[in-house]
């Protein structure tokens, strides 16, 4: 089938899937929740739809993500996995990328194979050994430890992998540019240096520069000095891949975005490669012109979430398996409940409980990380209040937040009560009596009561237990 067809095709099919659904979950629902989706790829087994923000996407998966998989099923006749990702509202449906996420359609392949750039592929020595002075010059120092083997992958980061691993091994430009975007230390600068170990492994050929957008800038400023402009245009817009990290560096300087622009563009146009990673998305960046958050919007934006409980776990026990000291898994444990704000600091924080181990010559504790980190756990207790908290669970159900400290008793205020309870005591550092205090002066006995009864509803009800990490994810963000 031609791609056009393809493309036709996976679109009515679900533009039918989505007029069922309207008809299942009535006009309003449809207009807030459904209507929004775009369908953005996907072949017999696998569909990526896009919403325009993070609560729109866990409210999709949440409430209607079955629904979607199980209707698709009836259209296409084959079980399909369906995908929710973020896009910035300002950017259009990529149509080159609409065709099948996993592998370029066949023909595109052939076509490659067929015509090689020559220039690249027979390389002439005097010329490659300029390039890599070239690329020596600009590129910043990649961190042999960023791989792709070394990066754990949890719920919050799995697209950013997955679209970083997808530019790494693409043959042509899958979608461009990839902005990676998420709070500080989560792994932007992991992920671009993966990609640039593995271009540069399977392409030595390629031209991958990876510099901070502060370096572009330095770069930059050095040229104009020196009235070299010329050349510091030429380095750039001649490589294969383009990597600038924390893009939000230029915000508010001109003439480097400018030139970012004007090089970017360059880039983009001739089918090069572009990377950006920032602290948020395209649209919020400030200082930053609203043609350039526009064009920065255009490929696929992929963010990365605060961190889980689940990939702490995990990312602490695949760094202690490479340490020669040992840790036991309850302080493991301990770290990743407690250490919540970035991966980083969960390195730092073991980092520093081996050095101690090491230096006193003693084993790792659970009393010893305790007073080794002591300022550090006290900096993670989270700061969402009970009062956030409050107000946030009555919203969701509906009820008032004098009901929160009211004696009633009737299921419809008690519930979200208790929901309120449990959520002050996994997200707050308070204690039972302090929670007890405010919610109408209530017994500890109370508040351990609605953290019981809410776990027990949690392992028996599936939906119940998505509609409390749904909460909390919205109280931690
Ligand atoms: N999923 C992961 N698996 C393993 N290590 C990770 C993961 N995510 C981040 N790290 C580690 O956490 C540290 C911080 O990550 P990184 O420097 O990539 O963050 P960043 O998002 O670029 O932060 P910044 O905004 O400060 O630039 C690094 O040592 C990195 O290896």
């Amino acid at each position: 089938m031609a791609q056009s067809e393809v493309i036709l095709s996976f679109q009515q099919q679900w533009d039918r899937v989505l007029g069922r659904l309207r008809t299942e979950v009535g006009e309003a629902a449809y207009r807030s929740w459904l209507k929004p989706l775009s369908l953005l790829s996907g072949d017999e087994s696998f569909i990526r739809m896009a919403v325009p923000t993070r609560f729109m996407r866990d409210w999709v998966a949440s409430n209607y993500q079955d629904r979607i998989q199980a209707l698709w099923l009836e259209e296409i006749g084959t079980p399909t996995d369906v995908e929710i990702v973020v896009l910035s509202p300002s950017r259009p449906v990529p149509k080159p990328a609409l065709v099948d996420v996993k592998d370029e359609p066949e023909v595109v392949r052939t076509q490659e194979k067929e015509a090689p750039v020559v220039k690249r592929a027979s390389p002439l020595p005097v010329e490659t050994v300029a390039q890599e002075q070239d690329v020596q010059q600009i590129t910043g120092s990649l961190d042999p430890r960023f791989t792709f083997e070394n990066f754990v992958v949890g719920k919050p980061n799995e697209l950013a992998y997955a679209a970083a691993q997808r530019v790494a091994d693409a043959e042509a430009v899958p979608f461009n540019p990839l902005f990676l975007y998420g709070g500080v230390g989560l792994g932007k600068t992991h992920l671009m240096h993966a990609i640039a170990h593995q271009i540069r492994k399977a392409h030595p050929e390629k031209k991958v520069i990876y510099l901070s957008a502060e370096k572009f800038m330095y770069q930059f400023v050095r040229a104009l000095r020196t009235k070299d402009t010329m050349s510091f245009k030429e380095q750039f817009r001649s490589v294969d891949v383009l990597m600038i990290d924390d893009v939000q560096f230029i915000g508010g300087r001109e003439a480097t975005q400018e030139e970012f622009f004007h090089t970017f563009n360059a880039l983009v146009d001739q089918n090069r490669q572009v990377i950006i990673s920032a602290d948020k998305s395209p649209s919020d960046l400030e200082g930053v012109e609203e043609r350039m958050k526009s064009r920065l919007g255009w490929g696929l934006v992929a963010d990365i979430h605060p961190t889980t409980y689940e990939l702490r776990l995990g990312i602490l026990e695949s760094k202690a398996e490479q340490l020669d000291v040992e840790i036991p898994q309850k302080v493991v444990e301990f770290l990743a409940h407690k250490i919540t704000s970035n991966i980083r600091e969960l390195e730092g924080a073991l980092n520093r409980i081996v050095a101690h181990a090491t230096l006193v010559g003693r084993s790792v504790t659970l009393e010893t990380t305790q007073e080794v980190l002591h300022d550090l756990l006290r900096a993670n207790d989270r700061r969402v209040t009970i009062e956030e908290i409050q107000k946030k669970v009555a919203e969701h159900f509906n009820v008032r937040v004098s009901d929160m400290h009211s004696a009633r008793r009737a299921r419809a205020v008690a519930r979200p009560r208790q929901i309120a309870m449990y959520l002050s005591k996994q997200l707050t550092s308070r204690s039972l009596p302090e929670i007890g205090r405010k919610f109408g002066g209530r017994d500890h006995t109370t508040v351990m009561h609605a953290v019981k009864k809410v776990d027990e509803l949690k392992s028996s009800d599936l939906e119940f237990a998505e509609d409390i990490e749904l909460l909390s994810r919205m109280l931690e963000n």
